[in-house]
Order: C-alpha cells, then structure tokens, then sequence
C-alpha cells in the first residue's frame, strides 16, 4: 500500500481544534525547559507548555498566556518565534477534530520557572537532544524517570514532587540528562530532535534528509522509518533553507493507558502514517476546511 494514500486523504473535512506548544530554550547554558505533566490531557508527560487557544483569543495571544499560566515564565507576543504546526488526527472515529497544535520556542523571558498544579519544571541538555531517538538510545519504553535511578510510574504528584526536589536546574548544562523522549507524546520523538538542530544549527542549517521529510512509514514502537523512494517534493531540494515545519500525523487509536476522563483522549495514541515537511510559510488560519493535506501550500 502506498503511505501517500495512508497520509493524504481524510476521508472527510474535519472540525480543527487549535492549542499551542511553547518551548523555553536558554541557548547560552545549552539547555531546553519542559513541564511534567501533573493533571489532565497528557498527564505523566514530559511536553512543552501550552493549552486551547480559548474563543476569540489569537494563537499567540494563548500561547504567552498559558506559558505563564503553567511555568510562570513571562513573554512578550514578538519574543514568541513559531517553528511549526503539528495536525494530528485520528483515524479512529471519522467525527474527532483535528488537532491543530502551533509550537513555539522562546528565547528570552522575565521570572523564573516555577512548579504549578498542572506541570513542573525540568531542564533538559539541548546538545545531548539532538538525536532523533531509538529504543535503543532510551529506556526502550520503561518509565524510567531521567533524575531517578530506579523505575517509577511518574504519574502521581507526590513522585512528581520528588523529582521536582532532585531537579538540577541550577546545575551545569552538561550535567542535565537528554530529554526523555519515551517519555513524550509518540509523535515529539519525530518532529522534536529535528527542531532543536534546527535550532541549534542557527537556523542555516536545517539537518534534515530528502528522505526525512518525505512520507514516512506506519510506525511500529522501533522508532521513524523513513520511505526514501517516495519524497513528497522531489522538485524541491531546498528544503535546509525553510522556516516552518508541519508534522501531519495520523493515530489508530483504540484503548489507550494514558487515558483520562473516561476514555475522551483514547483516540490519541499509536501512531500510524506521518510526513513531516518544511515550508517557507504557514499558511496561518487557512487549515480547516480542507480534506487533504497532500499538498502544503
Ligand atoms: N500528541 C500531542 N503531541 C504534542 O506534542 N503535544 C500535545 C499532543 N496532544 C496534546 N498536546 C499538547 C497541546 C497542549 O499544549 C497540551 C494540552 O493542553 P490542555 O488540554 O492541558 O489544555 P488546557 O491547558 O487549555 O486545558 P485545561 O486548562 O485543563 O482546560 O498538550
């Protein structure tokens, strides 16, 4: 079956639901902050801050506000830098909308981080987070938590709490562990490693493959399988000078551990087809309605 067919036709429009995704990145001390994740979607989850884009709010506007809301770390609108889109949709059910997550990095702020109800903080080494990982090159699934030596399941506050008192945020940056991207959304340990080099490359250098951003196979719990035959651009081969991302990922999902609230997010695991693409403009505000995201524009 040609993964093309997998990734580009939806078989209907679907309802989009926007949130963000902020990144804090302290590039002089090479490190990257993300939350755990204490409650609700997500919850026993490293990810990066954010949260629905509420009615009438822009996007921007919801990602300074819920940055605060959940790491007390303060920006200006403009300090906000969008790398890219993440479409994550199910193929589960066909009435589930897609979610349209808008991620963000930031580089400068005012405060400090600090624990909330909702995540708390961890510092991460950016350099040591560049590979894109394999079970191999992580605790192959365990949950094992990167400031305990021994197994956890990392979901409950007090275990949560524990962590937070052995975080070295205040150490150096070599001392701070790879994020723990098993440990994430299935999807981050794709699209994640290829931000932070682009990132770390000072944006000249995006170290993305022709056969990384092309269709990518079904995943398997082994990691990304990239299809070199079938790029999706091949007239383009400019792609190290493109701004933006857009990760389209598609989940099978079905009964899901994570689940919370009776089961509302159990759509949104095990993924299937994915690509990843970079473009030189988002095509802001103009991704609902349609059926098929075969072709960016
Ligand atoms: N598969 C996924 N991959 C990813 O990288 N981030 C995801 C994701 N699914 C959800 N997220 C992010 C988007 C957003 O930043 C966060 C979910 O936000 P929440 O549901 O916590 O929203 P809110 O903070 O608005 O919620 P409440 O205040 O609890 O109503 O998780």
């Amino acid at each position: 079956m040609a993964t093309t067919d997998a990734i580009s036709l939806s078989p209907k429009i679907k309802r989009h639901k926007q949130y963000t995704l902020v990144i804090p990145l302290d590039l002089q001390r090479d490190r990257v902050l993300l939350g755990y994740k204490l409650r609700g979607f997500g919850q026993g989850k490293y990810n990066g801050y954010g949260g629905k884009v509420e009615p009438n709010e822009t996007v921007i506007a919801a990602a300074v506000r819920e940055l605060h809301e959940e790491s007390g770390l303060l920006v200006e609108e403009p300090a906000m830098i969008q790398r890219g889109v993440l479409l994550l949709e199910t193929v589960a059910d066909d009435v589930s909308p897609i979610l349209e997550i808008h991620v963000f990095t930031v580089e400068t702020w005012e405060g400090i981080e600090t624990a909330t109800e909702e995540m708390t903080p961890h510092w991460f080494s950016l350099s040591k987070s560049l590979a894109t990982p394999t079970p191999s090159t992580s605790s192959s699934g365990s949950i094992l938590h990167p400031f305990l030596s021994t197994s956890s399941s990392s979901s409950s506050p007090s275990s949560a709490a524990a962590v937070a008192a052995k975080d070295p945020s205040t150490a150096g940056a070599h001392d701070l562990p790879s994020i723990p991207y098993f440990q994430m959304w299935e999807e981050s340990r794709v699209w994640m490693p290829h931000l932070l080099r682009h990132v770390s490359s000072n944006e000249k250098d995006i170290l993305v493959g022709e056969e990384e951003r092309g269709f990518l196979s079904p995943l398997s719990s082994e990691g990304s399988a990239p299809i070199a035959d079938e790029p999706h651009d091949k007239s383009d081969n400019n792609n190290e000078k493109k701004k933006y991302f857009i990760h389209h990922v598609q989940f099978i999902g079905g009964t899901d551990m994570d689940a919370v609230d009776g089961g509302e997010y159990s759509v949104w695991h095990g993924m299937g087809p994915r690509r990843l693409d970079w473009v030189d403009e988002l095509p802001v505000g103009e991704w609902e309605g349609k059926r098929s995201f075969g072709t960016y524009p």
